[in-house]
């Protein structure tokens, strides 16, 4: 039988096309994963921030995941914007059993500065979501949240990403530095050797979205059977390649162009 890689998807929305959700399902299809979606909050965003949220229902979002369980095998799956404890100890509940790579973009605040998920539920997901992940995806904030302390360096990174995977039971730990100054290095953690995945910084506004591509792209790589490191490096050439060829949409940060590679090898 033919086999078709499949992965999955539990995150917000972003109907303005450049995150969450859309941005996950864009990156699936573009890297040829067949893309399954568990909706935990609908957000009201767009280029220049989030006007509104309305959260789904635990039993709500314990019907999609059952609804995809019950029929259709994946072959890794990724988790975004996950709003409270309730909702996160439903998705524990449902993927703790689940034998395949997950992926854990532990988002926080946007880059426009709103906050996605409340304040008690950085310690659940640091302490019950943390040890079941096969790669956490931290941005520096984020990193700064997970260990409580300042990272200024790049040392400081590894010593983040370190720490993570030591003190904090993450399969892997993958801190990037889209926040830093000078290239656009991420250091990736598993345990054994610190791995260096670098990019010229791109001088853009229109990063919206860049995380969640990313590991949308990671996560599709590993579905696909690629090892970790790997399946990183396709990502971070995937994710580069987006935000130099990014749009300039909307009226603030535009978002990546999931499309880049195809318009590269049609012209
Ligand atoms: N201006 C840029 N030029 C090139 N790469 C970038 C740029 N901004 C971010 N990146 C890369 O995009 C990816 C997402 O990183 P980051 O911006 O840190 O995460 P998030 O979107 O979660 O805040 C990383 O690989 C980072 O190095
Ligand atoms: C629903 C939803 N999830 C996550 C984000 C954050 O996206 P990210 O890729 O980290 O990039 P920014 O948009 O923050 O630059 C989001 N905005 N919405």
């Amino acid at each position: 039988m033919h086999h078709i890689p499949a992965a999955l998807t539990i995150a917000g929305t972003d109907p303005s096309g450049g995150a969450g959700i859309q941005a996950d399902l864009k990156t699936f299809q573009e890297l040829k994963t067949y893309g399954m979606s568990i909706i935990t909050s609908v957000v009201a965003q767009n280029t220049t921030g989030v006007q509104d949220v309305q959260h789904i229902t635990v039993p709500m979002i314990k019907q999609q995941l059952d609804s995809v369980l019950s029929d259709i095998p994946f072959q890794a799956f990724k988790t975004g914007m996950l709003a409270n404890v309730d909702i996160m100890n439903a998705i524990s509940n449902k993927i703790s059993g689940l034998a395949i790579p997950y992926i854990m973009d532990p988002v926080m605040v946007t880059t426009s500065g709103d906050t996605l998920i409340s304040e008690d539920s950085r310690d659940y997901l640091r302490e019950s979501l943390l040890p079941l992940t096969t790669l956490v995806t931290p941005n520096v904030p984020e990193a700064e949240v997970i260990i409580g302390e300042t990272i200024e360096t790049s040392e400081d990174m590894q010593r983040a990403a370190k720490r993570i995977v030591h003190e904090f039971g993450a399969g892997a730990a993958l801190v990037k530095g889209g926040h830093m100054q000078g290239k656009a290095v991420d250091f990736l953690y598993a345990g054994e050797k610190m791995h260096t995945f670098s990019a010229e910084r791109i001088d853009t506004k229109n990063t919206h979205g860049t995380g969640c591509t990313y590991s949308a792209a990671i996560t599709a790589y590993l579905s696909q059977g690629y090892k970790l490191s790997d399946a990183v490096q396709q990502a971070k050439d995937f994710v580069t390649a987006a935000i130099r060829g990014a749009f300039s949409i909307g009226h603030g940060s535009g978002p990546t162009n999931h499309w880049v590679h195809r318009t590269e090898r049609v012209t």
